[in-house]
C-alpha cells in the first residue's frame, strides 16, 4: 500500500551547475509543443543534399513575361500603381502601397529566364531590379549572354501605359 504524502509538496532540486558555467538564456525557456513541431516540419522541408537544394532551386516558379501573361496580369490581382508586377512570393516591395511583391523569376518573350535579385531603383512608372541569369551565360557584364542584367517592371495598367504601350518598350525589343 502506497504511503499518502503529508505536508505541502516541494519542488524538484535545481539541476546543479558548475558555478564557473554562465547561465545560458536559452537554458531559461521551455520549447512549447507547436515549437517544436515548427522545427521539425523545417527541418523536414529543408533539402538535406546540395543536389537537393539545387533541384528544389530549379523547381522555383517561372513568371513567363509575353502577351498573353501580361493580360493575365493585367485582369488579375498583380497590378500596382507603381507600375511593377507582383506576383508569387519573392523580393518585397518595401515603399509601396501594395504589399505583394515581385516575381522570383522572369523569363521575357523567349529570354534566359532571370532570378529577380535586389533592386536597382524607381522611375517614373516602373521598378528596376538585378536579374541573375538562371543557367548559362558568360562572364561578360553585357550583351545577351549577360549572367547580370537590370530588369524594368512596369505593368500595362500603370500610368506610363495611359495612351498604349510606351515607345520605351520597342526600343527595348
Ligand atoms: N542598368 C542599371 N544599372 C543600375 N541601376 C539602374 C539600371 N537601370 C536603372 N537603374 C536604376 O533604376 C532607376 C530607375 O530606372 P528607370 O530606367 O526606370 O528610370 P527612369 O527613366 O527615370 O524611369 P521612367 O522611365 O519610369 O520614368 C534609376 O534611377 C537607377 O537608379
Amino acid at each position: 500500500m502506497p504511503e499518502l504524502r503529508s505536508g505541502p509538496r516541494r519542488r524538484r532540486a535545481p539541476v546543479s551547475r558548475r558555478s564557473s558555467e554562465p547561465p545560458s538564456p536559452a537554458g531559461r525557456y521551455v520549447k512549447t509543443r507547436a515549437a517544436v513541431a515548427r522545427e521539425v516540419a523545417a527541418a523536414a522541408e529543408r533539402p538535406r543534399t546540395r543536389l537537393a537544394a539545387k533541384q528544389l532551386e530549379e523547381e522555383k516558379p517561372v513568371i513567363v513575361i509575353s502577351d498573353h501573361t501580361k493580360k493575365e496580369i493585367e485582369g488579375g490581382a498583380m497590378g500596382d500603381e507603381s507600375g511593377g508586377l507582383s506576383a508569387n512570393k519573392g523580393v518585397a516591395q518595401e515603399d509601396d502601397a501594395n504589399p505583394a511583391p515581385f516575381p522570383e523569376r522572369v523569363q521575357v518573350g523567349g529570354s534566359p529566364v532571370y532570378k529577380v535579385e535586389r533592386k536597382l531603383g524607381k522611375g517614373g512608372f516602373g521598378q528596376v531590379f538585378v536579374g541573375r541569369r538562371v543557367t548559362g551565360g558568360n562572364d561578360r557584364t553585357a550583351g545577351p549572354g549577360a549572367t547580370e542584367v537590370a530588369l524594368k517592371f512596369e505593368h500595362r495598367n500603370s500610368k506610363g501605359c495611359n495612351y498604349g504601350p510606351p515607345y520605351e518598350w520597342q526600343v527595348y525589343k
